[in-house]
């Protein structure tokens, strides 16, 4: 398959180069990055279909209603009709929304001369349930014939649960604002990962690729020695997915996460599940480290899922402080990783192996999954 706008659209980078080319570029990156620690570097884990993958979609308007990604690094939009990381309904949902869009003269935002309305629509999609879930983003609290517009895309598309209406009014790349109003349904999707069930409103991270999100989270489960008895810290928790998954097997889960909508989200989804040994903290992963290590609390395994950027020197400081057995290490940005991992094996925690994991076919990115644990252990 080939993608024709591949040159100019930010979307992706090894689209045209096909898929086996893809992986072996990113086996060397891993290799060479992780080179320095002497472990094993597992071959890349792939997917058997790569395409279609992607359950979150970010689409921007042109005025005269073309729509598309942006040009990397530029404000620009590459106009498209399918995307081979979208799935055909997703691409068929953003048509329709752009028709309505121009039926209703909705006004679009002029990003030079902040003017104008709609900056975004975000699709996002629930794998398992085939729930879908519309975002619109605009500078305004309301738009023209946005129930018509409601009544009309759910009617088109039966598969759409829920639209919402984000404002944000700021001069900012960042998306999402802060305020929301249901336009239609509950605000939220529910899929299914692992076998539970996870609510997903619009601000809170759910991992892009549900397949290869379960693959990963049970290689990394099935990496740790769980115990009955096992109190485990859950960082970087988001809506409590891998900690959710991991509470069958210990004591007791305690997940931390710093965006407010996440941890509502979670503690939804604790209850949905049925779960009594799993709380959900919001707070700033590092602050409640060095807080949980002042106070000497007591834990046996870490688990530790950043975003891109990476950990904190003060977070590696005070999570090796609290010497729990094992510590579970996922990341997205295996460059920040490899930063941090120097710094855990200077507080005496080093790993054996590496597992990436294509979890964005066909661009750049991996996802990596190590076990670290005590030198002495
Ligand atoms: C890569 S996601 C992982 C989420 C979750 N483990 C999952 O697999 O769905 C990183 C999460 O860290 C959260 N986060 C970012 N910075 C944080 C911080 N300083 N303290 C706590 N959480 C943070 C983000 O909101 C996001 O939910």
């Amino acid at each position: 398959m080939k993608c024709y706008i591949a040159n100019k659209c930010g979307g992706c980078d090894y689209i045209n180069q096909g898929y086996q080319a893809s992986l072996e570029y990113k086996n060397k990156y891993i290799r060479d990055l992780f080179k320095e620690f002497k472990v094993k570097i597992h071959p890349i884990q792939q997917m058997n279909d790569p395409y279609g993958y992607r359950n979150k979609v970010i689409i921007a308007f042109n005025k005269d209603y073309s729509y598309g990604l942006y040009q990397e690094g530029t404000h620009k939009i590459i106009p498209y009709e399918h995307c081979l990381l979208h799935n055909e309904i997703e691409d068929n949902i953003i048509k329709k929304i752009a028709q309505l869009f121009k039926r209703y003269h909705v006004p679009i935002y002029d990003i030079k001369r902040h003017t104008g309305e709609i900056r975004h629509v975000v699709l996002r999609y629930a794998k398992k349930t085939e729930q879908y879930m519309i975002t619109i983003v605009s500078t305004s609290e309301r738009f023209k014939g946005s129930k018509n517009f409601a009544k009309e895309l759910t009617k088109a598309f039966p598969q759409i649960k829920t639209i919402v209406l984000n404002t944000n009014k700021r001069d900012t790349v960042v998306v999402l604002g802060n305020r929301e109003q249901v336009l239609f349904g509950k605000g939220f999707i529910v899929d299914e990962l692992c076998g539970l069930s996870f609510k997903i409103s619009s601000k809170s991270f759910y991992q892009i690729n549900h397949d290869q999100c379960e693959a990963l989270y049970a290689k990394g489960l099935s990496l740790m020695h769980l115990q009955k008895d096992d109190v485990v810290l859950d960082t970087y928790c988001g809506i409590g997915t891998i900690g959710m998954i991991a509470a069958s097997q210990v004591e007791r889960v305690i997940g931390v996460e710093k965006n407010k909508d996440a941890v509502l989200d979670a503690n939804i989804n604790k209850k949905a599940n049925n779960l009594q040994n799993i709380t959900f903290i919001n707070a700033d992963a590092t602050e409640y480290m060095q807080e949980a290590s002042y106070e000497k609390m007591y834990v046996d395994k870490i688990i530790m899922d950043p975003p891109r950027t990476g950990s904190t020197k003060e977070f590696i400081q005070a999570a090796c402080s609290m010497q729990p057995s094992e510590i579970l290490y996922i990341s997205c940005g295996p460059e920040t990783q490899v930063r941090d991992l120097k710094l855990f094996k200077k507080y005496g925690y080093t790993f054996k192996e590496v597992f990436p994991f294509d979890m964005f076919p066909f661009t750049k990115h991996v996802e990596t999954v190590c076990l670290l644990s005590r030198k002495d252990k």
